[in-house]
C-alpha cells in the first residue's frame, strides 16, 4: 500500500487540518501518517486556542516517521511559526521527501488566523522551493503575489508571479470565485491547466482547502502525474461537497465517506 504523510494542525471539531487529512487519504486509497504542528480549539463557528507543538517535539515525529515508514507523498497544512517550519524544510531534506504539496494556510474558514507574518517569510523561503505544488487560495495568493485578484486573467497572473518568483508549480484555487469553483495549474515551460468546477450549492467549506491538497498527496503517493492527481483531487472533493453533509452552527465539515458503504 502507498503511503502519505500530513504535517499540519489538528482541528478538533474534525473537519479541517489533520482530521481532514487523514479522512481524505484513507478515502484516496493510502495509508495516513501525521506529524502535528499544532492542536486548535476549534469548532465549525471559530478557533478559540491554539497550542503549539515544540520544534524538538516536531523534529521527533518526522523522525520516527521517516525512519520507519516512509511516505511516498507528503502534505503541509497549518504551520504557525517560522522555527517549525525550518524544522520541517530541514528534515524534508534530510530524507528526501518526495511529492510534497505545501498548502500555504494563513486563515481559517471562520475567519482566524493560523499563521504569524513572519512565518510567512519563511514560508516562501524554505518550504516553497521544496514543493512539487503550492496550493493557494485567492486571499492567500494576493498576498503572495501582491496584488489582487478579481478575474481569470488576474489568477492567471498571480500564478505565474508566484510560480517564477518561489520556483515551484502552482495550483491557483479559485473556491473564493463567484460564479464556479474552477482551479488553476501553472507550471514552469508549460501551458496553464484550467480545471473546471460547477459551484455546488453548499455553506458547508469548512477544511475545502486542507482536503484538496490530501487529495492531491494521495494521488501523487500512488504514483500519477499532478496533472491527473489534481483532476482526481477535484472529482473526489466535488463529491465530498455534493453530499450535503450539515453538522455544526457555522460552516460545516464535509463528508469525506461519502463513497464508503455504511453497513458491513
Ligand atoms: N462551493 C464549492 N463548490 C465546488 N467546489 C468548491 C466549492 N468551494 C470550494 N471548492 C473547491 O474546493 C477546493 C478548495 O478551494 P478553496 O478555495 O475553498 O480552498 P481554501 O479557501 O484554502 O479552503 P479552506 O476553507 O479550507 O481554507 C478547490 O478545488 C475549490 O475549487
Ligand atoms: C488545524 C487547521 N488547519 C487548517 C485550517 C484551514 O481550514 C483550519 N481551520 N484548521
Amino acid at each position: 500500500m502507498k503511503t502519505a504523510l500530513t504535517i499540519a494542525g489538528s482541528d478538533s471539531g474534525g473537519g479541517a487540518g489533520i482530521q481532514a487529512d487523514i479522512k481524505t487519504m484513507m478515502a484516496n486509497g493510502v495509508y495516513a501518517m501525521s506529524a502535528i504542528t499544532a492542536l486548535t480549539a476549534q469548532n465549525t463557528t471559530k478557533v478559540a486556542d491554539i497550542m503549539e507543538v515544540t520544534p524538538q517535539f516536531l523534529a521527533e515525529q518526522l523522525d520516527c516517521i521517516f525512519t520507519d515508514i516512509r511516505p511516498d507523498a507528503v502534505k503541509t497544512g497549518m504551520v504557525a511559526s517560522a522555527a517549525l517550519i525550518r524544522t520541517i524544510a530541514g528534515k524534508l531534506t534530510e530524507y528526501q521527501a518526495e511529492n510534497i504539496v505545501v498548502d500555504p494556510v494563513m486563515v481559517s474558514t471562520s475567519r482566524a488566523r493560523l499563521i504569524s507574518e513572519e512565518a510567512i517569510e519563511t514560508l516562501k523561503e524554505k518550504l516553497f522551493p521544496l514543493a512539487t505544488v503550492i496550493t493557494p487560495n485567492i486571499p492567500e495568493a494576493e498576498v503572495l503575489a501582491d496584488m489582487e485578484i478579481e478575474t481569470v486573467q488576474d489568477m492567471e497572473k498571480a500564478a505565474e508571479v508566484i510560480g517564477t518568483r518561489y520556483g515551484c508549480s502552482v495550483l491557483l484555487k479559485g473556491g473564493h470565485q463567484k460564479n464556479d469553483a474552477s482551479d488553476l495549474l501553472w507550471q514552469k515551460d508549460k501551458k496553464p491547466v484550467w480545471f473546471h468546477g460547477v459551484r455546488i450549492d453548499n455553506p458547508n467549506t469548512h477544511g475545502t482547502g486542507c482536503t484538496l491538497s490530501s487529495a492531491i498527496a494521495s494521488n501523487l503517493a500512488k504514483g500519477r502525474d499532478l496533472e491527473t492527481s489534481v483532476e482526481a483531487a477535484k472529482r473526489y472533493i466535488s463529491g465530498a461537497l455534493a453530499a450535503m453533509l450539515d453538522l455544526g452552527a457555522g460552516s460545516g465539515p464535509m463528508n469525506h465517506g461519502f463513497a464508503i458503504k455504511e453497513e458491513w
